[in-house]
């Protein structure tokens, strides 16, 4: 029996459907796997697009990550192929499609909403961290929707292994390379930032730092320029959660395990995830 682990896919082995979307190296579409008749996204990615955009090595980085991952709010990489001009990714998926286009539909979450999106998040980055894994890029047109309506991470295309702090704080940086010193500064916790701001975006259909010019926004940022505003109303509790979460200290952000036993979380997330 090939497991799907060490399978080896060709185009020949689905039954291409509609497209589901455009990204910047290529398009998804639907599929059907001809021996299991099993449900796919298809990502058709052009070599010449990832050779000019000097993505190859980060594109094996997201599909050697994401192909390990296993959780229920993290999209599933089943595997992946390529042909002489294309590189095509596996993906489970997404029935209910992007969640950005939900919120603009419904313009802000409810606070029920919002809570049980949070926690699904809390949970996928708990087990992502668990693993020295950090997403990096957790914003809304990243979140896709499963069929019961449940939260997937996608696009793990920034996500990094962290290496344990043992190797950086005693082995000298010196001779790492500016990408690897990089990631030292960068640790798990900027996740937990990303989720404060995705949480003030659910609840108020805006980032918190949104502002016309980049550098308004980058001064924003960093001096923790953070308000709410008076409607849409939503509860203190909320806003603690928030304000506990878009602190400039990393080392002071909310841990992701006290994010899940938050009031606020406990009161309006769905107990059943
Ligand atoms: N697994 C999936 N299930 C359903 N729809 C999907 C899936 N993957 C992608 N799509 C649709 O295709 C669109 C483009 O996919 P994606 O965002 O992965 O491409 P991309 O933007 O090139 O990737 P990246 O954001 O890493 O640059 C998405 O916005 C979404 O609408
Ligand atoms: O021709 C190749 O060997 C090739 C392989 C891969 C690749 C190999 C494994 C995983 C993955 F996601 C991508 N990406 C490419 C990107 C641009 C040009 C060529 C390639
Ligand atoms: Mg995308």
């Amino acid at each position: 029996v090939t497991t799907v682990e060490n399978k080896r896919w060709t185009l020949n082995d689905f039954d291409i459907g509609k497209p589901l979307g455009r990204g910047k190296f290529g398009h998804v579409y639907l599929a059907r796997e001809k021996r299991s008749n099993h449900i796919v996204a298809l990502k058709v990615l052009f070599k010449t697009q990832l050779k000019q955009s000097q993505v190859e090595h980060q594109l094996r980085r997201e599909v050697e990550i994401q192909s390990h991952l296993r959780h229920p709010n993290i999209l599933r990489l089943y595997g992946y192929f390529y042909d002489q001009k294309r590189v095509y990714l596996i993906l489970e998926y997404a029935a209910k499609g992007e969640l950005y286009k939900e919120l603009q539909k419904c313009q802000y979450f409810s606070e029920r909403r919002a809570a049980t999106y949070v926690a699904q998040l809390a949970r996928a980055l708990i087990y992502c961290h668990g693993k020295h894994v950090i997403h990096r890029d957790i914003k809304p047109e990243n979140l896709l929707v499963g069929a019961q309506g449940e939260l997937k991470i996608a696009d793990f295309g920034w996500s990094v292994h962290t290496f344990s702090r043992r190797r950086t704080m005693c082995g000298t940086l010196d001779y790492l390379p500016p990408e690897m010193v990089e990631s030292v500064e960068h640790d798990a916790n900027v996740d937990i930032w990303s989720l404060g701001v995705l949480c003030y975006e659910f609840l108020y259909g805006v980032p918190p730092f949104e502002a016309k010019e980049h550098s308004d926004t980058y001064r924003r940022i960093v001096q923790v320029d953070l308000k709410f505003p008076p409607k849409p109303i939503v509860s203190s509790a909320a806003k603690d959660l928030v304000s506990q979460m878009l602190v400039k200290d990393s080392s002071q952000r909310l841990p992701l395990h006290k994010v899940l036993e938050h009031p606020w979380i406990i009161q309006n997330a769905d107990p059943s995830g």
